[in-house]
């Protein structure tokens, strides 16, 4: 048998274009409003998608002629947020549709979405920090407890606590080599979401220990030290919030952190006449650096196996 006698006979099916839209999905906006020392921002995750009869040719001919590209979408998230601001993100989202449907006509309609990331201002000493946030619910709490033999280890944390700063925070000093283009900085944001394992000591354990006390504590002195350190490196700020949770807790032998570095790109909006001066940031997800350190109180012996199938580092 010949291959072109399995093929099936033609036919005179036909198929038409049904319901479609179109736009960009998840473009991650972060407004930092810095009229004073008090930074406020402005965090949402915006997807547009637009629909019109007329685009009925972009898929069935490859015709663009009246396809808005889904980066002058994003582009447009963000010179808005610049020339507009951001606030409810209701009224953002109706000032962009209005826009996408009036500017070109051809739209006969649009669904525009967004999340809005809430953040709340660390408390330093009872005072609401200028420029140093923590996003709502102050991430998850983690207990493991290992019982090796007679040893028992009791490891504390907290995961996904996540922080921005949106100044105090400078990065510079690095080598360069051929395939260095980072730009140094003495202003950026620094934005992390912390995972951290503490280690108590075998003498708290057996003595007893106020673990919902000592959590809390650990939580407010690091969220402080994050807020108060300028930071010259995410490293540093690490070793800084370890360093404070050791000193402030006896019961304290070890802490562990990964920290992701959460980058926040300012995005260019010279091509639209628009100055950016640290306002309007790309919020990228991945890649991200990743930071992971332990701080040790000096003295304490080391336990292994209170580690024992626990990862390090995330
Ligand atoms: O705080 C930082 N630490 C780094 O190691 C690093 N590397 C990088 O590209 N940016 C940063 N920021």
């Amino acid at each position: 048998m010949e291959i072109t006698d399995a093929l099936p006979a033609p036919t005179t099916t036909s198929v038409r274009l049904g319901a479609n839209q179109y736009g960009k999905a998840e473009v991650r906006l972060v407004r930092v409003t810095r009229d004073s020392d008090r930074h406020e921002i402005e965090d949402l995750t915006v997807t547009t998608q637009l629909r019109g009869v007329a685009l009925a040719d972009s898929y069935t001919e490859g015709d663009n002629g009246k396809v808005v590209a889904t980066d002058t979408q994003k582009n447009t998230v963000y010179a808005f947020a610049k020339e507009h601001g951001v606030g409810t993100p209701e009224e953002f989202l109706l000032r962009l549709g209005r826009h996408f449907t009036t500017a070109f006509d051809w739209y006969d309609g649009a669904t525009l979405s967004a999340e809005q990331h809430s953040w709340e201002r660390i408390a330093v000493d009872g005072r609401e920090h200028d420029h140093s946030f923590v996003r709502a619910g102050r991430g998850t709490r983690t207990a493991v407890v290992q019982v090796d033999g007679e040893d028992v280890h009791v490891l504390a944390g907290v995961t996904d606590l996540t922080v921005l700063k949106s100044t105090g925070s400078e990065f510079h000093g690095f080598p360069r080599d051929g395939y260095t283009t980072l730009a140094e900085t003495d202003d950026r944001i620094l934005a992390t979401s912390v995972t951290a394992r503490w280690r108590y000591t075998p003498e708290a354990v057996a003595a007893g220990i106020d673990y919902d006390a000592v959590y809390a504590g650990v939580l407010d002195r690091m969220l402080a030290t994050f807020a108060d350190l300028h930071s010259l490196a995410l490293q540093q700020t690490l070793f800084a919030m370890g360093r404070t949770a050791i000193e402030a807790f006896p019961e304290i032998a070890e802490v562990r952190f990964s920290m992701p570095n959460k980058h926040h790109f300012l995005v260019d909006l010279a091509p639209f006449g628009l100055e950016n001066p640290g306002e309007v940031f790309f919020a990228a997800d991945r890649p991200y650096g990743l930071i992971s350190g332990t701080v040790v109180r000096d003295g304490v012996a080391d336990a292994p196996a209170a580690w024992a199938s626990v990862p390090a580092f995330v």
